[in-house]
């Protein structure tokens, strides 16, 4: 049933009744339900409720009509689940008070064993449940975007002291990588081995390498994080933003499905990666806020681009923003089912 949704037959590059649509971000604060769900628990604390996760995650399958639940979570649910101090603040982001730096610092860095997630196991199994057809994504943060929060302490734009760490002291990034790759791997194992139909790792923040430091420092921990669901059959989609130089790279690293941001045109993206990879993406987010027109000419414009693809999942170029109209989302989603029908 779920092999013949048109999700995984777009990422696994097999026909589809229609192209595929979801948003990073569906789960969040756009929903006015979501908010009001949300009230007086904190992020972290939301994360481990199975009752609150199931609820959030169908909430945008229930109000979109989505080809696609993502589960809700967070890519530092996984470090705090291993004991790392590291809080969501909103408005902000991932904040860690003690940043690592130091070799010292990897004892901070356990392996993550399924024990110490049963909720998540939880969750996924219920949504499962809950879901039928419709599949659910379950995700993780990459190695690089990951070691970004721990060794800078928090968001950064310039990811100086990372980079630092990754050319001042290139062993000690390695290990780090390792300890992360293990950590993500197990976090996307859990939830596919609980039922999770694909997987997305998010190397959100790797666009800010140079493609010689991508394949020296980067792309071994991201391959390593997704082989740990070689052999699970689900399809894997690598994200980034700001990756157009890295897109074949990033497939390169064990991915079906390579994300597109929305500063590469999808023509582009599949004449950079060719028959190998089907494409996800790639609307600019701030075009949600667009007069109606404007948003259903590029979606459509967006579909017909894809189309050269071996296979397309329609999404956004990066999250959805905490203020962007929800009924905007749900017809795009009218317009991308119409349009795509075949
Ligand atoms: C970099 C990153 C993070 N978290 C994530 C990434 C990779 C995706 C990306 O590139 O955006 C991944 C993520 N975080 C969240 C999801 C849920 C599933 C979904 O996409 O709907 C997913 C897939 C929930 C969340 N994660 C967070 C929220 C907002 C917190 C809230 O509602 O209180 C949600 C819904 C918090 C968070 N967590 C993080 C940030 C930057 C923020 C935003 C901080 C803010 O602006 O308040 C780290």
């Amino acid at each position: 049933m779920i092999a013949d949704s048109p999700l995984v037959l777009a990422a696994t590059r097999q026909p589809v009744p229609h192209t595929p649509v979801w948003f990073m971000r569906q789960a969040g604060r756009s929903l006015p339900e979501y908010r009001e769900l949300r009230e007086g628990t904190a992020m972290l604390e939301a994360c481990r409720t199975p009752d609150l996760v199931t609820e959030i995650t169908l909430q945008p399958v229930r109000r979109h009509k989505v080809d696609a639940a993502i589960f809700f979570s967070d890519i530092v649910v996984p470090l705090a689940a291993v004991g790392v101090d590291v809080d969501i603040v909103p408005g902000t982001g991932p904040v860690v008070p003690a940043p690592f730096r130091t070799r010292a610092d990897l004892d901070r860095l356990p392996d993550l064993t399924p024990d110490a997630i049963p909720d998540i196991t939880e969750s996924v199994s219920r949504l499962v449940a809950e879901l039928g057809a419709t599949p659910l994504i379950g995700f993780a943060g990459a190695p690089f975007t990951l070691a970004s929060y721990l060794v800078e302490g928090g968001p950064s734009r310039t990811h100086e002291h990372t980079k630092a760490l990754m050319h001042g002291d290139p062993q000690l990034w390695n290990d780090l990588c390792e300890r992360l790759a293990q950590i993500s791997g197990a976090f996307l194992r859990v939830q596919v081995e609980a039922g999770a139909s694909a997987v997305q790792l998010f190397d959100s923040w790797v666009g800010a390498l140079p493609r010689a430091d991508y394949v020296t420092h980067v792309q071994r921990h991201s391959a390593a994080a997704l082989a740990a669901v070689d052999g699970l059959g689900v399809p894997r989609i690598h994200f980034g933003v700001g990756t157009g130089e890295l897109l074949d790279l990033m497939g390169e690293a064990g991915a079906d499905v390579v994300g597109v941001d929305f500063r590469v045109s999808l023509t582009d993206a599949v004449a950079r990666l060719g028959d190998a990879y089907a494409v996800q993406g790639n609307l600019d987010p701030a075009l949600l806020g667009a007069p109606w027109e404007v948003v259903e000419a590029k979606v459509r414009s967006i579909l017909d681009a894809g189309r050269a693809a071996p296979g397309h999942i329609f999404n956004l170029g990066h999250g959805v923003p905490p203020h962007a109209d929800p009924d905007v989302l749900t017809r795009i989603v009218e317009v991308v089912h119409e349009h795509s029908a075949r």
